[in-house]
Order: structure tokens, then sequence, then C-alpha cells
């Protein structure tokens, strides 16, 4: 695994604002929907990180990067980052494309996204239409659309899903070589993947 530095939280009488190297803190966080489904769980993600979630099936990863995401109830705990942090999130389902008249390069557009560094095997395909490609070309896209975002916060969730060698080793090197204004926080079940790409693994339930 790579090596990484841990910042604290500080905490104030007002509530707890993030110590300089920190993006974002999971505090006592249980979260879910109805009901929590997930929690408590306490880590952090620092700058310039790539922080893996591994844990079984229906252990609630996706979960958590909705309740990061706001789209899971954070019950209790709480959930700190800047308020300016820009999240992009690539979803596990990602929504149908069949029938919609969306090339690659406007899903690139769409997030505001680089498209100058896609791995060259993939350049000719730009302006193919997404329901043409296949899963594992639409998924790449759909992983670049969000990685290469001018994001703060990157939520990948499955990112491998689908793709092949050649692209599974573009993805951990395009993850590899993140910078340190940003940070990745990446669900997936293939551990050699996680061990190739984070800095540290957290691992739920
Ligand atoms: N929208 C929802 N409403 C209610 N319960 C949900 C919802 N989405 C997921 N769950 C439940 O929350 C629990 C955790 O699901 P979640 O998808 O977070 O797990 P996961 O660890 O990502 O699973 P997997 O590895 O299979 O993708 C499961 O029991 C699931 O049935």
């Amino acid at each position: 695994m790579r090596s990484s530095r841990v910042f604290p939280l500080i905490g104030t009488p007002h509530g707890v604002r993030l110590s300089g190297g920190v993006l974002l803190e999971l505090a006592g966080v249980r979260a879910g929907y109805g009901a929590p489904v997930v929690g408590p769980i306490s880590f952090s993600v620092a700058w310039g990180e790539v922080v893996g979630l591994w844990g079984r099936n229906g252990s609630g990863k996706t979960t958590l990067l909705n309740a990061i995401a706001g789209a899971a109830r954070v019950f209790d705990g709480r959930i700190v980052k800047p308020e300016s942090a820009r999240l992009a999130y690539q979803r596990q389902n990602a929504p149908p494309v069949a029938g919609l008249p969306v090339c690659a390069q406007d899903l690139i557009d769409l997030t505001g996204a680089h498209a100058e560094c896609l791995p060259a095997f993939l350049r000719p395909m730009l302006r193919a239409r997404l329901d043409t490609l296949s899963g594992g070309q639409r998924q790449f896209f759909q992983v670049w659309a969000c990685l290469a975002a001018p994001a703060d916060l990157v939520l990948l969730d499955e990112p491998t899903n689908n793709l092949d060698p050649r692209a599974e080793t573009a993805l951990a090197e395009a993850l590899r070589s993140l910078g340190p204004d940003r940070a990745v926080l990446l669900v997936s079940h293939e551990r050699d993947f996680l061990d190739r790409v984070c800095h540290r693994i957290v691992e739920i339930g």
C-alpha cells in the first residue's frame, strides 16, 4: 500500500473544523435511508490521498458515498468537508443511455473533465454515441468524466467493473498520479486493485 499522512480533527466550542491537510472527515457516522444501514464509522481523507472502502456486499459502502454526496441520510455523527469542496460522484449504477443522442465527448464536457489525458486507445471513441459503446468502454468514460472533472473530492463506486486489464492499468496509473490538490474515495471488491492504488483502505462492517 502507498504511504499517507493522516491529519487530526480540531474540535472547537462551536463544532468541528478541519485541520490543514484534511479534506473529508467522517466522525461516528451512522447512515442509511429509512433506518441506518452502516456505522458508526470514523475515518478521514486528506488532500492528495486515495482511500479505499472495502467490505462485503451490503455492508454499506455505497450508502457511505451517498451520505457524503447528500443522497443518504446521516442519523448520527457528522460528515465534515469544506463548504466550497467540489464533488464528482461516479455511481455504481449509471443512468441508462439507450436511445439518448449523447456521445462520450458530451459526457466529458458535462462534468468539465479534461479529455487530453484520456488513454490513447479511448480517444478515437470520443465522438461515438454512448449507447453504441461496449459496457467497459462506457464505464471508462463514466469514470473518467468524474476522475478528470475539476472536483476536489472524487467518489468512485466500483470503477473497475467491466474494465479489461489494459483499461484497469490506465485507471490505476491515473489514480497513482493524483495531485496534492484533490482526493479520491474509492469502493471496490478488487482487493489487488485497492492495494495497488490506495494510500489507505478502510474496512466496513
Ligand atoms: N435506497 C435504499 N433504500 C433502502 N435501503 C437501501 C437502499 N439502498 C441500499 N439499501 C440497503 O442498504 C444496505 C447497504 O447497501 P449498500 O448498497 O450501501 O452496500 P454495499 O456495501 O455498497 O454493497 P455492494 O458491495 O453489494 O455494492 C443493504 O442492505 C441495502 O439493501
